[in-house]
């Protein structure tokens, strides 16, 4: 051993320093800037010269301590047994090395010993105490001796009993596991937390941890949070169980959740095999794991192997490739989606990240690139966990080179050149070009074709694929362009299916101005409003050079809608695929303006169960044009009751009420009579 040099001490110096900073970051405030990797790295190296210089050890050192002290506003509670953290193996040599040190201290056969195997969740620990079957207490781990005393929050969370199952509990009992998210749940805590503009997390540990650690337990019962126990710390009175696993079963019979991965196996083989196995499995568990626990499984060995200053000697923690890494952004491109929202997609200098290479990750949205504050050029730290995309989660700002530049929002569509728009309010850009945009074409075929469109029979969904795949159809007006004879050859299109789908697009060019412009897929313009846009416009020139002003003065139009609408008859290319769709003989009856008095007018109709002929939507579309309002629910003041098939409440409460209810047929026959009536007059 050598007295260390002065580089050597400022190295240790620093190292302790830079990992105080992340402890600090990680475990008190949830929000690290050092990926685990990084950190693991230093921890590693600081271990490393401490081995060599023991004199540099110092009992505050990163190396001897545990978690960090509790954050300010929750009662500080004492362990009564020390919550420690676990010895990391690396690679399959250290795995095997740490059989061989159990061995050697217990003098046993290696192969004979049995070795309990579970996954590490990538959680926050915390310990829950029973008394007399009731949870007391709910704690973090803290620095291992004194945590947080967080039971309100825990109570809020359902994977946790605050009474323990049957009549057989011990009179005190102290289950330690973690608090754990699943992807899922992360991924929708984010989505939400992207839209309202709050705290968004990086992975869902942080998750978990900031969850838990919520002052109000109002927020922590809102977070999709789950509890899974890995430990029992005190058991009283002991009866003697042999085992880790025989604990674990014990535990699922009080209520708990243990982990369904749990395995007892023989020797370093055993081990190394369980290792690789859930190594295979990780990316479809849907939560988080960082790796493999192996504890000594007899209750009685572990006893003998006792413990060393942070963390027993009867367990090891076989760490994964990390889901975090480094890397450079290299480029930003945006992607059109098949409904026109625009993706911003980070290029990457590839980085294998937990065992897969990576060169591209989404960076979501306009808003996600101002909150990271990223820019092309920065080091930024990528997360892939499971089938979820890989996510741009951090910029390390300090290593930003001086050349770096901003990232800028394209203003026009990269595949059809149309406008982008992105509404005030709205996370997401999108392409205004929906008819013409070859990203958006499957889509806006399907829905132009649908039944409460155009309604064209026989042009499914698999058959626009092929269409559209051949590049035989670019825009709806070349559908009516096909040929009985092209359509033959397509597969499991005969001669005859192939004149019935000619024979449809021929009637279906028959149709009504607000279907027409239903069957457009104007963003947010749905049937009842395509319905009062035709019915005030009267004609679609009209409509076309409607002003957001005009537009907003449509019942059920905002802001929002007049802005698609006029956005979307703005772009050259919807406007010549409509003009094509005039040429091709797609034609309707016209109304001059909006029709005069309207005999519903001042009447409130409801419409409640399933109809045979139509959706509640065009009924309710039908029912306006003829100017009634159409409401939710039933009152004194309810003209009519349309009941269609299995009618629940509202008929109920119409005939206790005394309103007048009708059925299917009496309201088509009385719509047809109003509809034929409407016209004659305007
Ligand atoms: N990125 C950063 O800035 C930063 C900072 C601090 C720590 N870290 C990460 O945290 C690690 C150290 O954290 P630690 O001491 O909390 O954990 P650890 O890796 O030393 O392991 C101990 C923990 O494992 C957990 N665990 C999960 N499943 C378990 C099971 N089946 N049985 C027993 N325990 C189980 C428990 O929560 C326990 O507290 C580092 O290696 C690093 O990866 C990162
Ligand atoms: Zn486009």
């Amino acid at each position: 051993m050598t007295q260390p040099d002065p580089s050597t001490q400022d190295e240790a110096a620093r190292l302790r320093a830079e990992l105080e900073d992340a402890n600090y970051r990680y475990y008190v405030l949830d929000e690290p800037r050092m990926t685990d990797a990084d950190y693991d790295r230093r921890l590693r190296r600081l271990q490393e010269l401490e081995a060599q210089h023991p004199e540099l050890v110092t009992p505050d050192s990163p190396t001897q301590r545990v978690g960090a002290a509790p954050a300010e506003g929750f009662p500080e509670v004492q362990h009564a047994v020390p919550m420690l953290s676990l010895d990391n193996a690396f690679d399959e040599d250290e795995l095997e090395a740490f059989v061989r040190r159990v061995a050697e201290r217990l003098e046993a056969d290696p192969e004979a010993i049995a070795f309990c195997c579970e996954p590490k969740l990538d959680g926050a620990a915390v310990s829950l105490v029973y008394e007399r079957g009731e949870l007391v207490a709910g704690v973090t781990r803290g620095d291992g001796r004194t945590g947080e005393g967080i039971t309100s929050n825990l109570r809020t969370l359902k994977s946790i009993p605050l009474k323990l199952r049957g009549d057989d509990w011990p009179g005190l009992l102290e289950v330690r596991g973690e608090v754990i998210m699943s992807h899922e749940g992360f991924e929708t805590l984010n989505a939400r937390a992207r839209e309202e503009g709050s705290k968004v997390f990086a992975n869902p540990r942080n998750a978990a941890a900031g969850s838990l650690r919520q002052l109000d337990p109002r927020i922590t019962a809102t977070r999709p949070l789950e509890f899974s126990a890995y430990q029992v710390a005190r058991i009283e009175p002991d009866e003697g169980d042999a085992s880790h696993s025989a604990l674990m079963a014990r535990l699922g019979g009080l209520g708990f959740r243990t982990s369904s991965e749990l395995h007892v196996v023989e020797g370093a083989r055993g081990v190394i095999d369980y290792c690789r196995a859930l190594g295979d499995k990780r990316d479809a568990l849907g939560y988080d794991i960082d790796g493999v626990v192996i504890k000594v499984d007899e209750l009685r060995l572990q006893r003998e192997l006792g413990f060393v200053a942070r963390a027993p000697r009867w367990a090891i923690a076989f760490k994964f490739p990390a889901q975090e890494q480094t890397t450079q952004l290299n480029d930003v491109e945006f992607q059109v989606g098949r409904t026109g929202a625009i993706t911003p997609v980070a290029r990457l200098e590839p980085v294998t990240v937990a065992g897969v290479t990576v060169s591209n990750a989404t960076l979501h949205n306009a808003d996600e690139i101002a909150r990271l504050g990223v820019m092309i050029g920065d080091t930024v730290a990528i997360r892939r966990a499971g089938d979820v995309i890989p996510q741009v989660v951090r910029v390390q700002e300090e290593e930003r080179p001086a050349d770096a530049r901003a990232i800028v929002f394209p203003e026009r569509c990269p595949v059809c050149d149309s406008q982008i728009e992105r509404l005030e309010g709205e996370a997401v850009a999108r392409c205004s070009g929906g008819l013409y945009c070859a990203a958006q074409r499957k889509e806006a075929l399907k829905h132009f074709a649908g039944r409460r469109a155009l309604d064209i029979d026989g042009l499914g969904e698999k058959l626009i694929d092929a269409l559209v795949e051949r590049d035989w159809v670019k825009t709806p007006a070349d559908l009516f362009d096909l040929q009985a004879e092209r359509l033959a050859e397509l597969p499991r299109m005969g001669k005859k299916s192939s004149e019935n789908l000619v024979a449809a697009l021929d009637k279906a060019k028959a149709t009504t101005l607000a279907r027409f412009i239903f069957a457009l897929g104007i963003r947010e313009v749905g049937e009842a409003t395509a319905a009062n846009l035709a019915r005030h416009f009267g004609t679609l020139g009209a409509l076309m050079e409607a002003d957001r002003e005009a537009l907003e003065a449509v019942e059920d139009v905002g802001p929002i809608v007049a802005a698609h609408v006029y956005t979307f008859f703005r772009q050259p290319h919807n406007r010549e695929t409509l003009e094509a769709l005039i040429a091709a003989g797609v034609h309707w009856e016209e109304a001059e303006v909006e029709s005069g008095p309207t005999p519903l007018e001042g009447q409130t109709w409801v419409l409640t169960g399933t109809m045979e002929s139509m959706t509640r939507d065009e009924g309710k579309a039908r029912l306006q044009a003829l100017g009634a309002k159409v409401s939710g629910s039933v009152s004194k003041k309810t003209a009519c009751l349309v009941a269609g098939e299995a009618a629940g409440s509202k008929l109920t409460k119409a005939e206790q009420l005394g309103v007048e209810v009708i059925d299917e047929a009496t309201f088509l026959e009385r719509l047809a009579g109003w509809e034929k009536g409407d016209r004659d007059h305007g």
